[in-house]
């Protein structure tokens, strides 16, 4: 029944007359803003109508009176919603000294009230008017053109939620991606149907686990285990390969970002169409696309990372080869998921599961060893299966391992990879760390932009190495991140969902790059301040605070208003 639904919904919003004719007319700036408008009739009638019109679609005038009558706005499938969970002041803020930063906090602890949502039962009973797809759980948009949950997203707006001790929210979060996983076989890239072709980097097992170690809910853990079971299956029979020695024999399996689509992203439909142009072939075309859905499963949509190194083609983004890249950080997720599963299975007694998990376990960290760790540079690098070689450029990315604590138990390997960052200079950055050195670029996920949670996972990555030296690196990135991204906010009351951190300017600013303007809101972003403020904001003063009396003040008198508030 859905995968009928799912079949004629794609008609509309994936591919077909429809999609093609209003995108190539250039009708909205941004092509995300077609697809997320729903139906005001079903998708056989709508089609109907549109054919009917024949020739007379090259009117613009027509053309727009046909999108105004059969569409509706976006974001009218949605309803605002006020989490029930919601308090004036989680008691966790206390730990949060500094009154400044206590403040932000509490500032960006309403904000999840501005991004939550919930859909509109009329998208359960008739989701064939709809592009979102339904999920029965409110939960946190990320922000600005980005109406519907995000996958990756979802993990650091889950660790927001837990310093917000939003814990219903948290695992209503956690519930509709699950939900995906039991309807349609994986977590999508997010809550639209025409993101139904790829994935994003997997953690819904890691949400479990943190949801876990804050609440300590081992019935939901338990009941939600086969779904993340299932989740890791979908990996292995879509996103997995054998690497085999010279003989044929298999050694370990890795992982690859790998969709298959045969048309543009419906999204940025116009984009992709513009990019394949100059390709003479169907095959030619359909390869470029499934390259750049590949590249957008990856999270990092766009970076170098995914584009040629070298020759004329270098950073060019239609020399896109992702299916070339055994990625670092996915392979490190994948190794995640397989120890959390094995301890998650352990706890549930299931000794059979943890044996397959444990074996699973053992082959990442093997995997992780032989094809991304390079012993001279001291770091992680993507493998490039087709040179059969390391990538060997600076990627934040390359640290992900250590955040997944995917080696073997030697003290060594976090301060191989500090120095390895220091030697690329990246540490000199003082209000965060670059994605990329690919100066070049006029892509989001490159060069000066620092996106949080990239930030979040290096910090994590050293501070919890339990070494004092390498948790003193890790508090310093933590503090410029939090100073950075404090200032930028006083300055412009907005929170993005990517940062320029230039050294050749004083201030923290919004990123830029990629395809659409920098947005706000933003989901990940509030949800990694609120969690480096949980680990550092007994010590971490604020140094660029407002400082005139009258602030300070009213800054005082705010405060002690809430407290007031709550107590009587
Ligand atoms: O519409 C273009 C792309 O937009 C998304 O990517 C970016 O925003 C996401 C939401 O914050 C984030 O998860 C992703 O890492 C960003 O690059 C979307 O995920 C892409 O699939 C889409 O093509």
């Amino acid at each position: 029944m859905l995968y009928t639904v799912i079949n004629l919904l794609a008609q509309i919003y994936c591919n077909g007359p429809i999609l093609q004719t209003v995108q190539d007319s250039h009708m909205f700036p941004d092509s995300k803003h077609f697809v997320d408008m729903s139906l005001k009739y079903d998708p056989i009638t709508t089609l109907r109508h549109f054919d009917e019109l024949g020739d007379r679609t090259s009117d613009m005038i027509i053309l727009r009176e046909f999108v105004t009558s059969h569409f509706n706005p976006p974001g009218s499938e949605l309803v605002e919603w006020f989490p029930d969970d919601w308090v004036d002041f989680p008691s966790n803020f206390l730990n949060i000294h500094d009154y400044h930063h206590r403040r932000w906090a509490l500032h960006l602890h309403r904000i999840w009230k501005d991004l939550c949502r919930k859909v509109r039962d009329d998208v359960k009973h008739r989701q064939d008017h709809y592009s979102l797809l339904y999920v029965p759980h409110p939960f946190i948009i990320p922000g600005g053109r980005f109406l519907e949950f995000y996958y990756w997203d979802t993990f650091w707006i889950l660790k927001g939620l837990l310093f917000s001790e939003m814990y219903e929210t948290a695992r209503g979060v956690i519930k509709n991606l699950g939900y995906m996983v039991d309807n349609h076989g994986f977590v999508p890239n997010g809550g639209r149907v025409y993101y139904l072709t790829r994935s994003q980097p997997p953690l819904l097992t890691p949400m479990v686990y943190e949801y876990y170690m804050s609440t300590g809910d081992l019935d939901f853990v338990m009941e939600i285990l086969p779904t993340l079971d299932k989740e890791y299956e979908f990996w292995i029979k879509n996103r997995q390969e054998w690497f085999t020695d010279k003989d044929g024999v298999k050694q370990f399996p890795y992982y690859q970002y790998k969709a298959q689509l045969k048309v543009p992203r419906p999204e940025s439909y116009r984009e992709d169409s513009e990019l394949a142009e100059h390709l003479q072939t169907d095959a030619e075309k359909i390869r470029m696309w499934s390259e750049i859905a590949s590249a957008a499963e990856t999270g990092w949509d766009f970076s170098t990372r995914w584009f040629s190194q070298n020759g004329d083609n270098l950073h060019r983004m239609d020399s896109i080869r992702t299916w070339s890249i055994v990625p670092a950080d996915l392979n490190a997720f994948m190794c995640a998921n397989a120890r959390i599963l094995a301890s998650l299975y352990e706890i549930a007694g299931n000794f059979k599961k943890v044996k397959v998990f444990e074996q699973r376990y053992t082959w990442a960290k093997k995997e992780m060893r032989e094809l991304h760790w390079n012993e001279t540079d001291g770091i992680w690098y993507d493998y490039d299966i087709e040179l059969k070689t390391h990538s060997n450029q600076y990627y934040v990315s390359n640290a992900v391992p250590l955040y997944a604590k995917c080696y073997d138990e030697d003290d060594e390997v976090p301060h191989r990879v500090h120095d390895y960052l220091e030697r690329q200079g990246v540490l000199k950055f003082k209000k965060g760390l670059p994605t990329s050195l690919a100066m070049s670029s006029s892509q989001q996920w490159d060069k000066e932009n620092a996106w949080p949670p990239m930030i979040h996972m290096v910090i994590e990555g050293f501070r919890t190495t339990g070494d004092l030296k390498l948790m003193k690196v890790a508090e310093k990135m933590a503090t410029s991140w939090l100073t950075g991204t404090y200032q930028s906010f006083i300055r412009t009351h907005a929170m993005f969902e990517k940062y320029n951190v230039t050294p050749h300017t004083e201030e923290t600013s919004g990123g830029g790059g990629g395809e659409y303007e920098v947005q706000t809101g933003f989901g990940w972003t509030n949800g990694v301040i609120l969690d480096l403020l949980d680990k550092y904001g007994d010590q971490f003063a604020s140094s660029s605070a407002p400082s005139s009396k009258f602030t300070f003040s009213l800054s005082n008198i705010t405060f002690v208003a809430v407290i007031l508030y709550i107590l009587f």
